[in-house]
Parts: C-alpha cells; sequence; structure tokens
C-alpha cells in the first residue's frame, strides 16, 4: 500500500484550514496528525466543526510549544493570518528543513523586500524564505513548484484574474495599459473571526466596492503580470463584497492587440487550458456563475466581445475558499509530493 504524507494544517479553526481539512480527509495519501488554532486551541475538532464528528481528527493545539524535529511532518499547510506566518515558518523550517509547506497566507507572496515592506507596512521578517519561495498558481508556474520547498498559495482574488489574463499577457494578445478588473468575492473571503463589517445585518441586502485603488492584491498582480509580460504592468483593480458565502466573480475588460478579436482571446485561452483538470474555457459568448464552481476547484472562464470594437469582456468565476485557497493548496502539495495533481480535489462543484 501506498506510505501516506504526514500533515499538519496550521489554522485549522479557520475556513481556508477547515477546507483543507474537508478535503484531507478524501486524500488517500494524506494522514492528517496536526491541527493547530490559536483561541481554540484545547478543543476537539467536532466542537469547533459539527460536520467533522464522524471522523477521527487530532485534537486542535496551540503552535507554542510544538517541537517541529519530533513531529517530523512530510507537509504543512500554513493557513495563518498575514504576518503571523513569517516567524512560525522560519522556526519550523530552521527546525524541520526537510518539511515541505505550502502557505496560504499572502507572507510569502512578494519576491521583493521593498514591496513587500511597501505594501504591508512593516520590514519582513523571513526575507531569506520570501527569496526562497515559489509562486503557488500551478497552471502557470508547475514546473518550480514540483521543486519546491516553500510554495506561496496566490490570493483567491488574484487566481481569478491570472488565470484568464496571464496566458494573454504571454501570447501579447491584450493591450497592457487597459486592462480593468472588477472583482466580487464571498464573505468568506474575509476569514471567520468576528467583525463588525461582516455582521448579516451590515451586509445583506448590500453590495458595495471596498479597498479602492489601494487593495494589497494590486501588487500581487502587478509582480506576476509584469514577469509574464517581461516589463512592468499596472492593472486597474476593484474588489467588491457579495452577501453570499463563497465565490468570486472577476468581470475584466481588455483590448485585443493588433487587430485580435475576442474570438481570437477565447481561442488562445481554449488552446492554452486545453488539457488542464482544473481550469474550463466556455464556448465563446458564455459566461460562469459562482454557483457554476462552488466546493469544487474549478475555475470557470467565459469570454464575450464587447460593442466597441476590439475590445472583450472576460468573466471568470471561482470559489475562493477552493481553486482560490485549499484546493490549489493541495494541487501545489500533489505536485511537491508527486502525487497526481487532481488526487483528493476533483469535486464537482456543489449546486444549487
Ligand atoms: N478566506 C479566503 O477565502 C482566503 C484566505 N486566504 C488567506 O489564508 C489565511 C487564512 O485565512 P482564513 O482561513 O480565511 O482565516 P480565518 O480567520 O478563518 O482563520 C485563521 C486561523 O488562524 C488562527 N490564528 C489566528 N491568529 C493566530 C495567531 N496569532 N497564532 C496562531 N494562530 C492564529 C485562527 O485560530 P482561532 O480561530 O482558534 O483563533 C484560525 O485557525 C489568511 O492569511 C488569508 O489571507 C487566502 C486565500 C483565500
Ligand atoms: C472578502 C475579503 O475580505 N477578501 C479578502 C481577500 C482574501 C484573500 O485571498 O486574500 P489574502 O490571502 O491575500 O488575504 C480581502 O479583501 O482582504
Amino acid at each position: 500500500m501506498a506510505t501516506k504524507a504526514k500533515i499538519g494544517v496550521l489554522g485549522a479553526s479557520g475556513y481556508t484550514g477547515s477546507e483543507l481539512v474537508r478535503m484531507l480527509l478524501r486524500h488517500p495519501r494524506a494522514e492528517i496528525v496536526l491541527l493547530t488554532a490559536e483561541r481554540s486551541a484545547g478543543k476537539p475538532m467536532r466542537e469547533v466543526f459539527p460536520q467533522f464528528s464522524p471522523y477521527e481528527l487530532p485534537t486542535l493545539v496551540a503552535i507554542e510549544g510544538l517541537d517541529w524535529k519530533a513531529l517530523a511532518l512530510d507537509v504543512v499547510f500554513c493557513a495563518l493570518p498575514h504576518a503571523t506566518t513569517q516567524k512560525v515558518l522560519k522556526d519550523l523550517l530552521a527546525a524541520a528543513p526537510e518539511t515541505k509547506v505550502v502557505d496560504l497566507s499572502a507572507d510569502f507572496r512578494l519576491s521583493d523586500t521593498a514591496a513587500y515592506a511597501k505594501w504591508y507596512g512593516h520590514e519582513h521578517h523571513a526575507p531569506e524564505l520570501q527569496k526562497e519561495a515559489v509562486y503557488g498558481l500551478v497552471e502557470i508556474h508547475r514546473r518550480d513548484i514540483r521543486k519546491a520547498r516553500l510554495v506561496a498559495n496566490p490570493g483567491c482574488y488574484t487566481s481569478g484574474a491570472q488565470l484568464p489574463l496571464t496566458p494573454l499577457i504571454k501570447a501579447k494578445a491584450i493591450d497592457l495599459d487597459e486592462i480593468v478588473i472588477d472583482a466580487k468575492s464571498g464573505m468568506t473571503g474575509a476569514g471567520r473571526s468576528a467583525k463588525e463589517a461582516m455582521l448579516f445585518s451590515e451586509v445583506s441586502e448590500g453590495f458595495n466596492a471596498y479597498g479602492v485603488g489601494k487593495h494589497r492584491h494590486m501588487a500581487e498582480l502587478d509582480q506576476e503580470f509584469s514577469l509574464a509580460a517581461e516589463r512592468p504592468v499596472t492593472v486597474t483593480f476593484t474588489p467588491h463584497l457579495l452577501p453570499q458565502n463563497r465565490g468570486i466573480l472577476s468581470t475584466i475588460y481588455v483590448r485585443g492587440r493588433r487587430g485580435r478579436t475576442a474570438q481570437d482571446l477565447h481561442e488562445i485561452l481554449s488552446k492554452f487550458y486545453a488539457k488542464e483538470p482544473f481550469v474550463h474555457v466556455l464556448p465563446f459568448g458564455e459566461t460562469p456563475h459562482t454557483r457554476h464552481v462552488r466546493g469544487s476547484n474549478m475555475t470557470m472562464i467565459g469570454v464575450a466581445a464587447d460593442r466597441i470594437e476590439g475590445r472583450a469582456i472576460i468573466i471568470s468565476a471561482l470559489d475562493n475558499l477552493v481553486k482560490g485557497a485549499s484546493g490549489q493548496a493541495i494541487q501545489n502539495m500533489n505536485l511537491i509530493m508527486g502525487y497526481p495533481e487532481t488526487m483528493g480535489i476533483d469535486q464537482v462543484a456543489l449546486f444549487p
């Protein structure tokens, strides 16, 4: 029988942590041996999440005092808040350098120390690991991820924008100065900790933009698009808060370069993703809903023509907790560990 990887999930009492547990419980090569929490440390997982009552899981423990060397974990998923992660992973990898880490926070996504300090307001606490980390958008960086020890899982909004745009940028098919990304996220994107702005009465029956002109995901988009274009790229990106639990819908406006039509862009994307298990390009003119990807690791992309000649409207939909976070993280683990890429994450969307 194939051996199982010994796995730790840090931040298992949060939304992305519990989503990792949900999927890892059905992963044939995963054995969950460590679950951590902060406020919920000491509680059994079923007390925090009754949906896990039927399953055997370790009790949630605090991170402080863990002996990483003795634990000898094969893989750690780190689902902690920004900035908390840096010190934890520095200690972990110093004590257990063989452990592979997939970090879901933004701490290791920016490779430039100055850009990190500018967008996050403080110096990075583990700059040597920041240099080592590989950016984990699988469909774009698959080859590098296979060799990585530390993977920086991409942001949920940025995944929804990069999957349709990066192949077009690489193909030099769109005007780089006219990219507009209008994105809407479900509320689980904001995490599980209590916040006044996330109360039902503050969010339901309403809809708003936030972080306008300054959301930190712009830095991640600029970095990755500039890499793909081999020249600096800045884009317009505006996030919105949707009064629903899961899902990100991104409506993206682009102009084709050198006479390329919306149909040409559709053809480029269809070819690029023809063999990808987790990106599906719809027939030209059809566009996805967030409910078509809910609970699945799929990103759906639709391309349609604008009335204005030369412009196209691209719409992507993904589940922020799956392809936008935990599903993508397991896809990364599968690559690092040499498992089939779809193992444990090939769920079909839950509908309605
Ligand atoms: N939600 C999403 O859609 C996405 C989130 N991400 C990123 O993933 C990470 C986790 O997000 P999410 O699951 O939503 O967050 P949650 O707020 O739901 O969960 C955070 C987890 O971290 C624990 N925690 C909080 N503070 C500390 C601390 N100081 N020391 C140790 N553990 C701590 C919490 O424990 P306890 O509750 O017991 O206090 C909880 O288990 C974040 O960095 C986020 O930006 C990335 C992509 C998408
Ligand atoms: C709805 C909502 O609040 N979303 C989060 C994004 C979550 C995410 O993927 O981004 P990070 O991993 O970079 O935190 C936000 O806008 O901050």
